[in-house]
């Protein structure tokens, strides 16, 4: 339908103008406030549209979410999840950002960044597999990410492929937060925000989420906590895919996947470069504690001379070749 027919400008403001009447102003933007595109995707409860802002011709990709849907599947709580995740993950160049949230009757609205080169999978699978320079530019764009996530207390816990979008420099935008685990806040008395070291809390061990099943964490699997070190495990899978062109733990089943899993069950290819099978064996240890730490696979040989921080962000993205 025409997505210019639906919803207002939803949050208004009350203000006063000099003789005291009131003065309603619009303070957030709404549906009217964009023009709608192409659809660039569809997810079990929403639609990506590519939109632009009518007023600044800016360019966004928005998630629209339909209300009855997501409350018929009760998935109400993932919505909420996405939305604290993206409001606590604002200030880095590898988080898809979030711009504004609005709503209309019918649907709930989140303006994002635009990823115009698609997912990553996308790209694996045109080039089916990278070079060792491609894996250790957008392995190095990853585990930047990571750590800036582990920093604000989020552990994705389905971090894969298809979660990694392209930006319009060919550069990683992390997407997909609804299933994250948010560690709580810890109050600093100088009001400093920072959180609840990884802990396998209770909290941890009642959460019935698991990740896709070829990059989920063995612990995952024995006793339904992820921790940071899970997204670890996940990151070593993507990093053997990539060279691999095929995820390490695959079976015609996800049963079967999981017992391969559990069972470290896996070979390397012939010819699969021996730095990375260094790192991804380090990274693909059942116990978590053992595993490889994220400040260990950032100085690991694999990634010598990557410039780590802004730089990484600001070099051209190499020639998928
Ligand atoms: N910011 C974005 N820019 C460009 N394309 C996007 C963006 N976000 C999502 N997409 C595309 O839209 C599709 C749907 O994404 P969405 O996050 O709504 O659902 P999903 O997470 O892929 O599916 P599910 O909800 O079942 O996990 C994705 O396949 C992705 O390729
Ligand atoms: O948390 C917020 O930012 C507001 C608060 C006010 C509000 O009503 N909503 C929508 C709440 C909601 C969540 C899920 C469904 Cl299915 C319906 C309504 C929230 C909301 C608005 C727009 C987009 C997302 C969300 Cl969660």
């Amino acid at each position: 339908d025409d997505w210019q027919e639906r919803g207002a400008a939803v949050g208004v403001k009350r203000e006063y103008d000099a003789e005291g009447r009131p003065v309603l102003k619009a303070v957030k933007k709404g549906v009217k406030d964009f023009t709608f595109g192409q659809t660039l995707g569809e997810g079990s409860y929403s639609t990506v549209l590519a939109a632009t802002d009518r007023q600044s011709g800016k360019k966004y990709a928005i998630k629209v979410l339909d209300k009855r849907h997501i409350i018929k599947e009760k998935k109400v709580k993932y919505v909420n999840i996405e939305k604290d995740t993206l409001n606590r993950l604002t200030d880095h160049p590898g988080v898809v950002r979030l711009y504004y949230t609005f709503q209309d009757e019918r649907s709930l609205y989140f303006v994002l960044d635009l990823c115009p080169g698609g997912e990553l999978l996308g790209v694996l699978k045109r080039m089916s597999t990278f070079d060792e320079e491609c894996t250790r530019f957008y392995g190095a764009q990853i585990l930047d990410t990571v750590e800036y996530m582990h920093s604000r207390g989020v552990i994705h816990r389905d971090l894969k492929p298809e979660n990694l979008l392209l930006d319009e420099n060919m550069h990683i935008k992390v997407t997909d937060f609804g299933t994250a685990k948010l560690l709580p806040e810890k109050k600093n008395i100088d009001g400093r925000r920072d959180f609840e070291p990884d802990s396998n809390s209770e909290e941890t061990r009642a959460n019935s989420f698991v990740g896709t099943a070829e990059y989920v964490s063995p612990e995952l699997l024995m006793d339904k906590n992820a921790c940071k070190a899970s997204d670890l495990w996940a990151f070593g899978c993507i990093i053997y895919q990539l060279l691999a062109g095929r995820p390490p733990f695959k079976a015609t089943n996800d049963y079967q996947t999981f017992q391969k899993i559990i069972n470290l069950d896996y070979e390397f290819p012939r010819g699969f470069p021996e730095l990375a099978r260094d790192l991804v064996e380090r990274l693909l240890v059942l116990d978590p504690q053992r595993r490889l730490s994220l400040e260990h696979a950032k100085n690991h040989p694999f990634f010598a001379g990557v410039q780590w921080g802004r730089g990484l962000w600001q070099q051209k993205a190499p020639r998928l070749k």
